[in-house]
């Protein structure tokens, strides 16, 4: 599907779905228990491969009750080996918890996914479940999927790369509570997205496992159960919100948009919120009331490190291609190693659009342009963000944007077009 948007204003009231990093975390926390229930769940193309996960290792989501409820009966700590290859789909989430989980099993798994997936790197964490005594293997031998994984690990300490991925921590740290020993995670670099592993160790406090912070990195003791009896409750997700708050910000009128479901959490990505500020945009936060009023205002670049919030980046260098003056968004390295590279894909696709980008390694430079962004035909990169950014400016581009693979955004945010038009955006998809 592509999605034609049209120069628009956008204005009232939206709400946020819930969010991915919470939905992974306890549908798969609810496996390792012997049943639990989340509540308000994202279901999206990622979570769903979460899902069939759990199901692949013996336990069983019941999706009867719909969007608002999964009913999780568990796999009771130890996963069964999977009767067959578990696809992750597009989802580097459900690979690295999942991975982590079938090196608990006593024989193999097999975990794949589509060819975004197959080029993101698993080696750290291949390396680490060795580390452990299990099996970890790239069919390739390249450090990519798909990977046979097992062995039955018991516990151990690792040596691990922070600057990779914060899922490999996440996923030894949900594996390591129902080891014998316990895991301990020493990192040999800092840690990038850190404010992910803060969402684990709360999901898992939610579970009754213990973990914490060590001087080198994280430790969890072993012998542990996942255990919860109320319904877990997973809140609103801020990156799927920032693109609904920098439509607000960019074409949102007088009125603005006002996002409800902004509850704080232990999401890094609620900093979009601080970055609208900076960049002079009238944005309010009513955090008892979970909800963030944003309304159009004249932005200026700023620079923002995204060391803690990878997801940001699309969405910060949209709103830099319509500030005055150079938004630096630095510290990004790791924003090249998701679904597609995001800083290459941001500066191809923003430049076709009329703004002026530079690139570096660790930092994308969008220039303060004078001229109006223009609308053209822009591709999504079969990468979700990508396609929900790119619509956001396609509301300022003068004339129409179309951007290509636009159904990609299923993957976090299967409302996302539905939300944007009840804001007022004139837009038209098209079937290919
Ligand atoms: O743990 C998580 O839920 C996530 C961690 C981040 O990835 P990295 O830790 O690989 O940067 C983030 O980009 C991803 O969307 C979700
Ligand atoms: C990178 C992302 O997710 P994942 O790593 O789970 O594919 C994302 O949602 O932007």
């Amino acid at each position: 599907m592509d999605v034609e948007v049209t120069r628009s204003q956008v204005g009232g009231h939206s709400r946020a779905p819930p969010s991915k990093s919470y939905t992974h975390r306890a549908v798969l926390a609810a496996g390792y228990s012997d049943g639990a229930t989340v509540a308000d769940p994202l279901v999206s193309a990622d979570t769903r491969a979460t899902m069939r996960a759990v199901e692949a290792f013996g336990g069983h989501v019941d999706r009867e009750t719909g969007d608002r409820r999964l009913d999780v009966e568990g796999f009771d700590g130890r996963p069964g080996v999977p009767a067959d290859v578990i696809d992750c789909a597009n989802s580097g989430t459900t690979m690295r918890l999942v991975t982590a989980c079938a090196a608990l099993a006593d024989g193999l798994t097999v975990l794949t996914g589509d060819d975004s997936l197959r080029s993101r790197p698993q080696g750290p964490l291949l390396d680490a479940v060795e580390q452990l005594g299990g099996r970890g293997e790239s069919t390739r031998d390249n450090g990519q999927a798909p990977l046979v994984v097992g062995g039955g690990v018991d516990g151990g300490t690792v040596s691990i790369p922070g600057d990779v991925s914060s899922q490999y921590i996440t996923a030894l740290l949900m594996a390591g509570a129902v080891t014998d020993t316990g895991v301990t995670v020493d990192l040999e670099t800092e840690l990038k997205s850190a404010p992910y592993v803060d969402i684990t160790l709360e999901v898992l406090t939610e579970f009754g496992i213990e973990a914490t912070e060590t001087a080198d990195g994280y430790r969890v003791p072993g012998g542990q159960t996942y255990d919860r009896t109320e319904a877990y409750a997973v809140p609103g997700d801020f990156s799927s919100m920032s693109y609904l708050l920098a439509a607000g910000a960019v074409a949102g009128g007088d009125d603005g948009v006002v996002v409800e479901g902004a509850r704080p959490s232990a999401q890094g990505d609620s900093a979009i919120v601080d970055v609208l500020e900076r960049m002079g945009a009238d944005v309010a936060w009513d955090r008892a009331a979970g909800e963030i009023t944003v309304r159009e205002s004249a932005l200026s670049g700023i620079e923002v490190a995204v060391d803690d919030t990878p997801d940001l980046l699309p969405t910060i260098a949209v709103l830099g291609a319509v500030a005055d003056g150079d938004t630096r968004i630095v510290d990004c390295e790791h924003v090249r190693y998701k679904e597609t590279d995001r800083v290459r894909a941001m500066a191809t696709e923003l430049e076709k659009l009329g703004a002026e980008v530079s690139e570096e390694r660790d930092t994308l430079t969008v220039h303060g342009n004078d001229s109006r962004l223009r609308g053209a035909t822009v591709a999504g990169h079969d990468d979700h963000r990508i396609v929900m950014a790119l619509s956001v400016a396609g509301l300022v581009a003068e004339g129409t944007t179309t951007v290509e693979g636009a159904d990609h955004v299923d993957v976090s945010f299967p409302g996302f077009f539905d939300a944007l038009y009840d804001l007022g955006a004139e837009l038209e998809k098209h079937e290919r």
